[in-house]
């Protein structure tokens, strides 16, 4: 039963005393805070903060502790609800993998999110009905795409604006333009995009909250926060620890608030200038979308990729990591031919991967964080075929303090730690194989500041230790500080590297708005 308890034209949802507890673990601790109607609410924590909870409670997926209370639009809404409540309440989501259908096309998959949407509404749903809504959607985000095209086509950033559309699809108050009737939550949208592509998302989210869209919005990355957000709702553990106006605080200061200390740029030194051997080299590389690529990182360097989407980035990585055979080319590990045939053979040969799928590739989620790190070294473990339990506990236990991975359990299954965590898993696992050569395909995507530090630190001493990495990311920042060399794609090919002083944001961006203006 849904009773108006307060009315409020300014405020769009209103959270109080709201906790959510797992197995004895408060995931979500009294928390309480109002979304001011027609803003940009940022919603920001460290990895397991409770950010992704707290919006599965709104999405009605989890049923919070009892004494909660929720008003949306000033309405009491009964807790807990269902998830077809919450839609109807005007609560959509925008999750982090976007949720699409990639065999179905974009038309089908507005169709699809709107499953709860009582027959009628928009008159008998007829196929020219549909088109009609969704095309005018799209021309409304400034999207050039058909209804009928297959969202497996896109682009990730296409992909994210279809995902924003169709969010937003049922949202205008008919005739008006206005955005003035849902609360959008939007988690990590950016997050897998590249820095030169985000810009189309945010000017959209700025427009939708001039038309008086209310947005909130989980990100990592403070400098959209600076931008977009009017308001910042900060958790620390389950708790609340700030609600205030965004106002003229720095993207420091939201980043101090955010980790609870002032973030120090610590910096692991560079071993010294003497040049390690090529460790691995790849001459002529070539693949679906590769050209000719011509490639190598020596023992102690950390060798940085960069490029435009679809450049063939991935690609590189990939067919470095055993997981993609190369059309044509050669590759070597020191003066030994390389050619793997499976990311085992990589591995077998020295070669481990963090890849850019976290949850597709990366992580086993049914399994224990231990079972995660030690995947494919049990090996390691073995003693006259016998697998040493004790050594495997304390090698697992040593690379999780080590990644700060939280909370600090090696029985947790994967899939219930917080996103960012199971990043640090399949990162500390790369790590323990102690091959020769690390690569990092996008390894701090959705990893909070401090966490990202803690990363960076760890990849500069393991170079400093003699390993040779190659690290794949859209996040210049990235680059800036951890790398000795950036190499640029550009549609398959090699065609700038940038070192030294030139491994800067601004330079980066240039090399890669350059090479993709060439097109
Ligand atoms: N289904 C679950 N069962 C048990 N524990 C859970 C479950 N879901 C989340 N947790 C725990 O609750 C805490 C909060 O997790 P949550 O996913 O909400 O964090 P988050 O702020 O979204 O983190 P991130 O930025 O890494 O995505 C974490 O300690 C997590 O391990």
């Amino acid at each position: 039963m849904e009773t108006v308890t307060s009315s409020s034209a300014t405020e769009a949802l209103r959270i109080t005393g709201l906790s959510k507890t797992f197995a004895g673990q408060k995931a979500l601790d009294d928390v309480s805070f109002a979304v001011p109607r027609g803003k940009i609410t940022a919603l920001l924590g460290m990895n397991g903060s409770g950010k992704s909870t707290l919006i599965k409670v709104l999405a009605g997926v989890y049923q919070p502790d009892p004494g909660a209370s929720l008003l949306v639009g000033g309405a009491e809404v009964t807790l807990p609800m269902t998830p077809e409540a919450a839609h109807r309440q005007g609560l959509r989501f925008l999750h982090q993998d976007v949720g699409l259908v990639d065999s179905l096309s974009i038309a089908d998959n507005f169709a699809f999110v709107d499953k709860f949407r009582a027959p009628g509404i928009l008159g008998p749903i007829s196929v020219r009905r549909q088109h009609d809504h969704v095309a005018a959607t799209l021309a409304k985000f400034g999207i050039s795409a058909h209804p009928s095209t297959l969202v497996g086509k896109l682009n990730p950033t296409l992909r994210t604006m279809i995902g924003l559309a169709r969010a937003f699809q049922d949202e205008e108050e008919v005739g008006t333009g206005a955005f003035a009737r849902n609360v959008v939550v939007l988690d990590e949208p950016t997050a897998s995009l590249p820095a030169h592509e985000v810009d189309t998302i945010l000017t959209s989210l700025e427009e939708l909250k001039a038309n008086g869209g209310t947005v909130i919005y989980v990100s990592h990355r403070t400098e959209e926060v600076k931008r977009l957000a009017d308001q910042l709702v900060i958790l620390r553990d389950g708790k609340l620890v700030a609600d205030e106006p965004t106002g003229d605080l720095s993207v420091d200061d939201i980043v101090t608030r955010v980790v609870g200390k002032k973030l120090e740029k610590t910096r692991i030194p560079r071993p010294s200038e003497r040049e390690g051997k090529v460790a691995l080299s790849a001459q002529g590389l070539s693949g679906p979308r590769l050209r000719e690529v011509d490639f190598q990182v020596r023992s102690g360097e950390i060798v940085g990729v960069a490029g435009l989407v679809g450049c063939g980035r991935s690609e590189l990585i990939r067919m470095l990591a055993g997981a993609q055979v190369p059309a044509s080319g050669v590759m070597r590990m020191g003066r030994q031919a390389y050619t793997p045939k499976s990311p085992a053979d990589a591995i077998a040969a020295g070669v481990a991967c963090v890849p850019q799928e976290r949850r597709r590739e990366g992580v086993v989620l049914p399994m224990s964080v231990k079972e995660n790190i030690t995947l494919g070294r049990l090996r390691s473990f073995t003693a006259n075929g016998t697998l040493r339990g004790k050594r495997e506990t304390s090698g697992a236990n040593d690379l999780m303090e080590r990644f700060s991975v939280k909370p600090r359990d090696l029985s947790r299954v994967v899939g219930l730690l917080s996103g960012g965590n199971q990043q640090k898993v399949v990162v500390a696992r790369a790590a323990g194989y102690g091959g020769t050569v690390l690569l990092l395909d996008e390894p701090t995507q959705g990893v909070d500041a401090l966490a990202k530090q803690e990363i960076a630190n760890i990849i500069r001493q393991l170079a400093s230790d003699g390993l040779a990495v190659v690290l794949a990311s859209t996040d210049f920042e990235e680059f800036v500080g951890l790398c000795d060399r950036v190499v640029i794609l550009d549609r398959g090919r090699l065609v700038a590297t940038a070192e030294g002083d030139d491994i800067n944001e601004e330079h980066l961006a240039l090399l890669c708005a350059r090479t993709g203006k060439a097109a």
